[in-house]
């Protein structure tokens, strides 16, 4: 059985024209004029698209006491719904715990994926068995990139001397290195001073970590990357601080790439300032929102290309669940929802204010972060080949976002009420249209995991580079006699 996107815009990282689009067997098998096939999919007016790719999510995750309450399914369904048909999540060891043995956890929740995933490794504490496991997550099962989380000390905090051993030891394997950059000694500081003094509302939050935390681990992660040389790629980019340290280090040709998030390019602080409890404690996350200048340093660095993808960082907790934090807000939950909105709302923002190109907005919600990860072109490519992960978007069609229409399975979004203008009409996941003019017809099963070799082409450059330039003993003739 054939499908054929007939008459639309096909709209890659870098190309713009007029074909039609055949899927065969979950692949796209043709491009061009006057297509044929069993089933039409009428794209007239649209533009076809590699599906988003959300490389920052966590579904079902362990955090805080509790579960984010998007499993597998509701956010899969969800990403689909908004034009994303591939997530990344994010296994994570507890302590003590190997890293076979957290995948195996991770493999029972996803098999009620919707659609296509991976997962990034989280190294949240360093010995021998880590170092061993590391070579077999890479080798055998396809997971080229560890996460390390420079913040929630006591929990998931790794110092610098393991992330020095974990980032030399992903050089040796051809891995890339991930980081939530944030100073988590200086967080437990002003955390505990901030609630001594009373401050123990959900603003306190944002307070406890202002930008300089996130800019001063930003630059220690980038140079002990160099150091190790290792590739690598900071997670939820939210600050002036931390972007400058990112576009510096390119700017000097260090291999590194960042990642804002929908929330941080639209949402403010003014959000934890909210009279009310819940609003404020609903967008509580880690980084928290900052104001304009931070979110025009963001926006400026998708536009010159100093960051590179934009994700979400989907960890939705329930208002139950963020209660947990009335009268201690180090105790909410951290996290928040965005798979379903990261497209809209960045087509929104981005593309219809003329800060994006259309081939902008595929870069940073697909290709880019697809040939990151190791995956291209079978992701993030309109190619003859490529997985047939598509989706058909209406640059007319709009909506105002609202809990009551999500698929999420939390209760409130934290876009409510935000007008977007350019949705989905069709989303296509390996095929299988899961999302047809509004009506949402997800298989739960349907997702496969995406294996994700080691020693792509920046490993490989990269380390060639550091080899080159290795210091090197001194070969000397005149060495002077000792103990004479
Ligand atoms: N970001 C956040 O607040 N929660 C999810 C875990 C993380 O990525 O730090
Ligand atoms: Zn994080
Ligand atoms: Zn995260």
């Amino acid at each position: 059985m054939s499908t054929v996107i007939k008459g639309g815009t096909v709209v890659t990282a870098d190309l713009t024209y007029a074909a039609d689009v055949k899927v065969e067997g979950g692949r796209i098998v043709e491009i061009g004029p006057n297509l044929k096939g069993d089933e039409v999919l009428d794209a007239t007016g649209c533009y076809v698209m590699p599906g988003g790719i959300d490389p920052h999510t966590h579904l079902e995750m362990p955090f805080m006491g509790t579960y984010s309450s998007d499993d597998f399914e509701s956010g899969t369904r969800a990403a689909l719904s908004g034009g994303t048909t591939m997530v990344v999540d994010f296994a994570l060891p507890s302590p003590g715990q190997g890293l076979i043995d957290a995948l195996k956890m991770w493999d029972n929740k996803a098999g009620r994926a919707t659609c296509d995933y991976s997962y990034h490794m989280a190294v949240t504490w360093w010995g021998e068995q880590v170092f061993d496991e590391m070579k077999t997550v890479i080798e055998d099962h396809g997971i080229n990139t560890f996460k390390h989380f420079m913040a929630y000390k006591g929990a998931l905090m790794v110092n610098d001397d393991e992330m020095y051993a974990s980032f030399s030891r992903l050089a040796e394997l051809g891995g890339i290195a991930l980081v939530h950059a944030e100073n988590g000694d200086v967080v437990a500081e002003l955390t505990a001073k901030l609630l001594a003094a009373g401050n123990t509302g959900p603003e306190a939050h944002a307070y406890s970590r202002p930008a300089q935390v996130e800019g001063e681990a930003t630059n220690r992660a980038i140079m002990i990357a160099d150091m190790t040389g290792v590739p690598l790629y900071v997670v939820h980019v939210s600050s002036e601080d931390a972007h400058e340290a990112i576009r510096r280090a390119r700017s000097l040709g260090k291999r590194v790439w960042g990642e804002p998030l929908i929330q941080h390019l639209t949402l403010d602080e003014s959000e934890y300032f909210h009279p009310d409890w819940d609003h404020a404690a609903r967008r509580v996350m880690s980084p928290p929102f900052r104001n304009k200048k931070h979110q025009d340093s963001l926006w400026a660095g998708l536009m010159s290309g100093s960051l590179s993808v934009v994700a979400t960082d989907h960890c939705a907790f329930t208002t139950e669940q963020k209660r947990f934090g009335i009268g201690d807000f180090s105790k909410i939950p951290n996290g928040t929802g965005g798979l379903e909105d990261r497209m809209p709302m960045l087509w929104t923002h981005g593309v219809a204010t003329g800060r994006l190109t259309p081939n902008e907005f595929v870069a940073v919600t697909s290709t880019n972060i697809a040939k990151i990860l190791n995956c291209y072109p079978k992701k993030g490519a309109i190619l003859v080949g490529a997985d047939a992960d598509i989706v058909v978007w209406d640059p007319e069609k709009e909506k105002t976002i609202a809990a009551s229409a999500q698929q999420s399975a939390i209760d409130y979004n934290v876009f409510e009420g935000h007008h977007v203008k350019g949705l989905p009409r069709f989303t296509l996941t390996r095929g299988h249209v899961a999302v047809h003019d509004g009506e949402i017809r997800t298989r739960e099963g349907h997702g496969q995991f995406v294996k994700r070799p080691g020693n792509g082409t920046v490993n490989r450059a990269l380390s060639t580079w550091k080899e080159l330039t290795a210091p090197r003993p001194v070969e000397r003739t005149g060495i002077p006699a000792t103990g004479v």
